[in-house]
C-alpha cells in the first residue's frame, strides 16, 4: 500500500480535499433533483493511491434507471424549441463554472482516478473546451436549400435534434468523456442521461451540479450510477433513446451494438485502440522522444490513443533508446497530490496485473529492460521501456493500459506500414519524420482515424476524434461531432 501520509498537505488543502466541498454527491441526478438509491444501495468509490474509500455513489433501482430515461424524454421537447441562442448561453455558463471550479475538479479526479494533478487540470480545460466549443456551435445549425432540378419545387433540409441520448463513459478521463458526448448533444437539442463508469462517478455528478447552476432545466441532463447491465440494458432496450453513445472497452461496445439493433438506435463508440508510433531514421530526436513520452505515458499510458507498439527505424533505433531511456528513468512515480508526479497509480489491481503480464511476457519472449520494471508498489507500476520487443508480443497485440513502452526496430517505410496496420483496430498512430514526402505517404498509409505527426498530444475539441476498424464508430468534437445528435430531415415543396 502506498503511503498517501508523505503528501498530506496541498496548498492550503488538506490531500483530496475540495475547496467546495457541496460538488461531491452521493446521489443521483433525475428530473433535476438529488435522489438517494432506492433502498439506500451504494457504490463504493476508491482513491487508486491509497486504496481508501473516498466516495460512495447511488446504485439506482431499475424503477430510477427508468424515471431518468422517462424524464429526459419528458425534458426533450422544450429544449428541442429552445432558441439556439439560449441554449448557448446555457452550455457558456456551464463552461464558465467548470473552468472557475478547475482546481476542486481537478482535484476530484485526481482523487478518484489517481492521475497527477497537472494532468487532471489539463484534462478539466480540455473538457470544459467542448462545452465552449459546443456552446457556440448552437447558434451554427442551419439548414440548406437544394437546388431543385424540377420547377415548382422547394427542396429544403431542416436540422432536428434525434432525441433522448444516453452517454456510457469510462473511467479514464471520468470529466472530459461526458463533456464530450453532453456538450454537443445539449447544443443540438437532445436530452441525456449519462452513466458514468463506477470506479469515477464523482466527477460526472460534480459537472452536474455546475450544469444545474447554469440553468440547465430539469430533466436535460440526468447521471445515474449503479448496475451497468441493468441500465445498459434499460437504455438499450427503451424506444425513447434514440442514441447511445459509449468510450470504453470494445466488448462493451460490442454488445451495446447488439442490443440496440432491436430499436435501430444511432451508435457512436468509441472503443479500443492499438495505436502505432513509427520513427523514422530522419526523425528530429528530440521531438521523437517527446512524442513517444506524451504518447505513451500520458494518463499513465491509461488511454485508448496511448502509443501502444513503438516501432523505430534501424538507422536511428539506437539513438532514439539511448534518450528515451533517459528521460523514461526521469519519470517520477507517486501520490497524483504530489505536484512533482508524472505517472499516478494504475485504476485498480488488474490494471496492474495486465501491465505486468505484457511485461513478463515480452521479455520471455526476449525483449530486455531499459528502464523501470521494478516491484509495483500498491497500484503504483514503474514506467518501464522495453527494447528488442518482438513483434508478435502480447504488449503489441492487446492494449496494455499502463506505463510499460516496448520498442521494435523496422527496416523500411513499407515494413513499418505493414507492422502498422497489422491489428484490427485503428483508433490513433503517430509518426515521427522530417520528411515532408514520408509525412504525407505513411500519413495516408497507416488506417487509423487520426495521426498525430511529430506530436504526442493530438487531442482538442475542435477536431474529429474516433476510429476506424473495431476502433468504433462516429466522431466527437467539432462540427462533425455535432451531427451525431441530428437528423437532416428533407422537406420537399412542391406547388410553387
Ligand atoms: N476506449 C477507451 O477509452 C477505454 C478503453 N478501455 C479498455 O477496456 C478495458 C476494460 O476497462 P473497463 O473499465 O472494464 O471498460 P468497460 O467497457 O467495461 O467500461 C466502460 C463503461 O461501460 C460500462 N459498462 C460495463 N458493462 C456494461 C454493460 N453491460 N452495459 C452498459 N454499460 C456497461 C462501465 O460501467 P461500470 O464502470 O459500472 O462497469 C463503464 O461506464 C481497459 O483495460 C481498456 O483496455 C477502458 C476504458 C476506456
Ligand atoms: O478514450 C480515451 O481513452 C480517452 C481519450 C483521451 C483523449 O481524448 O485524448
Amino acid at each position: 500500500m502506498a503511503d498517501a501520509g508523505a503528501n498530506a498537505e496541498n496548498g492550503a488543502l488538506a490531500r483530496g480535499a475540495l475547496s467546495r466541498a457541496d460538488l461531491i454527491r452521493d446521489k443521483a441526478y433525475i428530473d433535476g433533483k438529488w435522489l438517494e438509491a432506492d433502498g439506500g444501495a451504494s457504490i463504493d468509490v476508491d482513491d487508486p493511491f491509497t486504496g481508501e474509500i473516498i466516495g460512495r455513489a447511488p446504485s439506482v433501482s431499475e424503477d430510477q434507471a427508468k424515471a431518468a430515461i422517462s424524464s429526459a424524454e419528458k425534458a426533450f421537447p422544450g429544449w428541442a424549441k429552445e432558441l439556439t441562442r439560449h441554449r448557448g448561453a446555457i452550455l457558456r455558463r456551464w463552461f464558465e463554472l467548470v473552468m472557475d471550479h478547475q482546481e476542486d475538479l481537478a482535484r476530484l479526479i485526481t482523487l478518484e482516478n489517481g492521475k497527477p494533478l497537472k494532468e487532471a487540470r489539463a484534462e478539466v480545460a480540455y473538457g470544459a473546451g467542448f462545452i465552449e466549443f459546443y456552446a457556440d456551435e448552437a447558434g451554427r445549425i442551419f439548414g440548406e436549400t437544394i437546388p431543385s432540378p424540377v420547377e415548382g419545387r422547394r427542396l429544403l433540409l431542416e436540422p432536428e435534434p434525434i432525441g433522448v441520448c444516453a452517454a456510457i463513459t469510462p473511467w479514464n478521463f471520468p470529466l472530459a468523456m461526458l463533456t464530450r458526448k453532453a456538450a454537443p448533444a445539449l447544443a443540438a437539442g437532445c436530452t441525456m442521461v449519462a452513466k458514468p463508469a463506477s470506479q469515477t462517478p464523482l466527477s460526472a455528478y460534480a459537472l452536474a451540479v455546475l450544469a444545474e447552476e447554469a440553468g440547465l432545466p430539469p430533466g436535460v441532463l440526468n447521471v445515474v450510477t449503479g448496475k451497468a447491465g441493468m441500465i445498459g440494458g434499460l437504455l438499450t432496450a427503451s424506444s425513447a433513446v434514440r442514441k447511445i453513445s459509449f468510450t470504453g472497452s470494445t466488448e462493451i461496445g460490442a454488445k451495446l451494438m447488439e442490443a440496440s439493433a432491436p430499436s435501430i438506435k444511432r451508435l457512436s463508440l468509441e472503443l479500443g485502440g492499438n495505436a502505432p508510433l513509427l520513427i523514422f531514421d530522419d526523425a528530429d530526436l528530440e521531438t521523437a522522444v517527446e512524442t513517444a513520452l506524451v504518447a505513451k505515458f500520458r494518463n499513465s499510458g491509461q488511454s485508448c490513443i496511448a502509443a501502444n507498439r513503438i516501432y523505430a527505424q534501424k538507422g536511428i533505433y539506437e539513438k532514439f533508446l539511448a534518450a528515451f531511456a533517459a528521460r523514461v528513468d526521469g519519470l517520477v512515480l507517486g501520490d497524483g497530490f504530489d505536484e512533482k508526479s508524472d505517472i499516478g497509480p494504475l485504476i485498480d489491481e488488474p490494471g496492474v496485473a495486465k501491465v505486468r503480464e505484457h511485461l513478463d511476457e515480452a521479455v520471455e519472449g526476449g525483449a530486455k529492460v531499459l528502464a523501470g520494471a521494478g516491484a509495483s508498489d500498491g497500484r503504483l507500476m514503474p514506467p518501464t521501456l522495453l527494447r528488442d520487443v518482438a513483434p508478435d508480443a502480447l504488449l503489441t497485440r492487446e492494449e496494455t493500459f499502463g506505463p510499460l513502452a516496448g520498442v521494435i526496430p523496422f527496416e523500411t517505410a513499407e515494413d513499418g506500414v505493414r507492422l502498422a496496420n497489422d491489428t484490427p483496430f485503428g483508433l490513433a498512430a503517430y509518426l515521427c519524420s522530417e520528411d515532408p514526402a514520408t509525412i504525407a505517404r505513411v500519413g495516408r498509409a497507416i488506417e487509423s482515424g487520426m495521426v498525430g505527426i511529430n506530436t504526442g498530444l493530438i487531442s482538442t475539441a475542435v477536431v474529429p476524434f474516433g476510429g476506424v476498424k473495431m476502433s468504433g464508430l462516429g466522431r466527437e468534437g467539432s462540427s462533425h461531432g455535432l451531427m451525431e445528435y441530428l437528423n437532416l430531415k428533407y422537406l420537399c415543396h412542391a406547388g410553387l
